[in-house]
C-alpha cells in the first residue's frame, strides 16, 4: 500500500491543535472547579496534588536536557528549569506555588511532605517523567505540548476565582499569572521542534499519539482527584 502523503506544516499543526478537546479543561473537575462550586478542602486537594507536578516538570526537562546533543537547543530548555527552580532574585514556579498553597490554608510542610499526594496522581506523572528520560529529546519536547492549551485555562482562573472563592488569598494567583507567558514561550520553541522533526505521515501520526499519552496524563490526575475529593472515595476508603 502507497505511503500516506505528509501533513504540510499548517496541516500537521492544526492537527496537534485540534487535540484540544482532550484537554483537562474540559474534566468534570476543572469544570466544577472553574464554576465555584468546589469547596475549601476540595481546592486545597488539587493544589496538594498538583505540586508533585510542579516539582517533576524540572525532573523532566533535565531529563530532556541530559539526552539532547544539541547546544543550541539546550541553551533554550534550562531556561524552564530556571523558571520552576528560580534564579538570581527570582524565586521560580515552585516558590509561586508554595504561595498558592498558602493562599488556600495549606502549611509549606503539607505540600513539602506529599503526604495528600494520591497514588493514581503519582503514577501519572512518574510516567511523564519516565517517557522523557525514556524517549529521543524531541518526543520529549513534542509531550509538553499540551501547554499550547494551558494559557486559556490559566486566564480562567485569573478571571474567575477571585469571584467564586474570595478566602483565597490574592497572593495565590502569582503562579498563574507568570505561566501566561512562559507557556506561550515555551510552547513556540517546542512546536517548531515538532515540526521540524515528525516529517513523514508515520512520524507525524506518532506525534499525535504522544500529544495523546501526555493528555492521558492530565486526565488521569484528575480522575483521581475526582474519585478522593468528589466521590469522596480515596484509595482504601472501604477501610476507614
Ligand atoms: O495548570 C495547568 O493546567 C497546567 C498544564 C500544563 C500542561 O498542559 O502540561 C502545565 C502547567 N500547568 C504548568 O504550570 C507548567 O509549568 C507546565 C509545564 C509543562 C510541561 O509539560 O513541560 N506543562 C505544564
Amino acid at each position: 500500500m502507497a505511503e500516506q502523503k505528509p501533513w504540510s506544516r499548517e496541516e500537521f499543526e492544526q492537527k496537534l491543535r485540534e487535540k484540544e478537546r482532550f484537554y483537562h479543561l474540559h474534566h468534570p473537575f476543572h469544570v466544577l472547579m472553574n464554576r465555584g462550586e468546589l469547596n475549601q478542602q476540595q481546592v486545597q486537594g488539587w493544589v496538594a496534588n498538583r505540586f508533585y507536578y510542579q516539582t517533576s516538570i524540572p525532573i523532566k526537562d533535565a531529563a530532556i536536557l541530559a539526552n539532547c546533543p544539541r547546544r543550541s537547543v539546550r541553551r533554550h530548555w534550562v531556561q524552564r528549569i530556571l523558571d520552576h527552580d528560580g534564579y538570581g532574585e527570582d524565586v521560580g514556579g515552585i516558590e509561586a506555588w508554595f504561595q498558592l498553597g498558602e493562599a488556600v490554608g495549606l502549611a509549606r510542610e503539607e505540600l513539602e511532605s506529599q503526604q495528600h499526594v494520591l497514588p493514581g496522581v503519582r503514577f501519572a506523572i512518574d510516567a511523564y517523567v519516565n517517557f522523557a528520560r525514556r524517549a529521543t529529546w524531541q518526543e520529549a519536547a513534542c509531550s509538553s505540548l499540551t501547554e499550547l492549551f494551558a494559557p486559556s485555562l490559566h486566564q480562567q482562573r485569573l478571571d474567575n476565582w477571585p469571584r467564586y472563592y474570595p478566602w483565597i488569598k490574592a497572593e495565590g494567583y502569582h503562579y498563574f499569572r507568570k505561566r501566561l507567558n512562559e507557556a506561550r514561550r515555551d510552547v513556540q520553541h517546542g512546536l517548531e521542534i515538532t515540526l521540524d522533526y515528525f516529517q513523514n505521515r508515520a512520524q507525524q501520526e506518532r506525534a499525535l499519539g504522544i500529544l495523546q499519552f501526555k493528555l492521558d496524563v492530565l486526565w488521569t490526575m484528575l480522575d483521581a482527584m475526582w474519585m478522593a475529593y468528589i466521590e469522596n472515595r480515596p484509595p482504601y476508603h472501604m477501610e476507614v
